[in-house]
């Protein structure tokens, strides 16, 4: 258990949803609907010191998911992304779809102001570049500095010597949150020096942005991560899994043929910094549910046996904006181990 500062949120406008009767995914080619002139309406709160709490077994009920999305939903969380190419669009819309605020802004000018106005902070390692990378770290501190919670997506962590260094950098900087996929928690903690099982030594190759271990081969050096940097460190695979280096939540939504929409994991982890954001004294917790919300939102979408990852991606962002009221939090299924 460990002490964050955080600013607990600003406030935005919010714009009429009523009218629009099928989802946002339906939509998508059509209106975009990231409104940047929105954060003009941010307002800061006073800095307070907040614990992060342990997790009990009640809070992992349907229940507990529905709450917890609900106040996203009312929250309305801005998240300062800095992310990859391939990403920006999927995590825009998973972002406004769930309920939070999605602002791309990479520019190293402007990293410094807008992080006052967020309330929490995404960092994405995909489509890597040096002058980015200097955006990232600037951010990164700047959301420790105001006490904002901020996540690392460690992308293809391992694939190369550059892109290692640069997530050990981001490393350093305190991240609340790390998701990543087997291999990338895998090669992160290796590289940060955390013991490495035999296990996890042979699945250590990655082939790209893609896994090549499974989470269950990434949970005990996902755990040392933790306990070591004192953060959460979430794998994400046909169980998700989260800890804090004690605890552990098993999330056991979701459907395989996630893997075939390409930023599906990125974007998850953007909807774990809304819900971070939203509850940042209960990091874990959160993390758990961002996860949860989206396994069940990709499973509901699937309900009518999807045609492909084409759909999916559709159905997953009219899920998602379906959210509480579809009744699909019913079926999250997360578990203490
Ligand atoms: N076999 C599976 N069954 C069910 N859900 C899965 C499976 N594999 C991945 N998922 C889900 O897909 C989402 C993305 O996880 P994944 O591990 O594929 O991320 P990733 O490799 O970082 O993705 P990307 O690089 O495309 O952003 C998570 O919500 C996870 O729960
Ligand atoms: C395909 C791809 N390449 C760099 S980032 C990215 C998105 C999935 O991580």
């Amino acid at each position: 258990m460990y002490i964050h500062k955080v600013l607990p949120r600003s406030r935005f406008c919010s714009f009429d949803l009523a009218s629009i009767t099928a989802g946002p995914g339906c939509m998508h080619s059509f209106v975009s609907r990231t409104h940047l002139p929105t954060l003009a309406c941010a307002s800061m709160q006073a800095q307070e010191e907040v614990k992060i709490e342990q997790v009990s077994p009640e809070q992992l009920e349907p229940e507990g998911l529905e709450r917890q999305w609900r106040l996203v939903q009312e929250k309305r969380p801005l998240i300062h992304c800095i992310t990859n190419f391939v990403s920006m669009d999927l995590m825009a819309n998973v972002l406004l779809a769930a309920g939070a605020s999605p602002a791309m802004v990479h520019s190293l000018d402007e990293i410094e102001d807008f992080m006052k106005l967020a309330s929490g902070l995404l960092i994405n390692m995909g489509t890597l570049s040096s002058d980015w990378l200097a955006s990232k770290k600037l951010a990164a501190k700047q959301a420790v500095a105001l006490g904002k919670p901020w996540v690392l997506d460690p992308v293809a962590c391992g694939a190369t010597p550059v892109r290692t260094r640069a997530c050990l950098d981001l490393l350093s900087c305190h991240p609340t949150v790390i998701r990543g996929n087997g291999s990338e928690i895998i090669n992160l903690a290796e590289a940060a020096g955390c013991a490495s099982t035999q296990e996890a030594a042979q699945q250590r190759a990655c082939s790209g942005v893609d896994s090549t271990a499974t989470s269950d081969d990434a949970l005990s050096q996902a755990k040392l991560l933790a306990a070591q940097h004192k953060c959460i460190v979430a794998v994400s695979g046909k169980v998700d899994f989260v800890t804090d280096g004690v605890q552990v939540v098993a999330v056991h939504n979701g459907v395989p043929m996630l893997t075939l929409v390409t930023a599906a994991g990125c974007s998850v982890t953007a909807l774990i910094a809304a819900f971070v954001a939203a509850s940042p004294h209960q990091a874990l917790l959160a993390t758990a549910h961002a996860l949860a919300a989206f396994g069940v939102a990709a499973e509901a979408s699937c309900s009518g046996a999807p045609a492909g990852p084409g759909s999916l991606r559709v159905g997953l962002l009219d899920e998602l904006y379906r959210g509480v009221s579809s009744g699909a939090c019913l079926g999250a299924h997360l578990q203490l181990l």
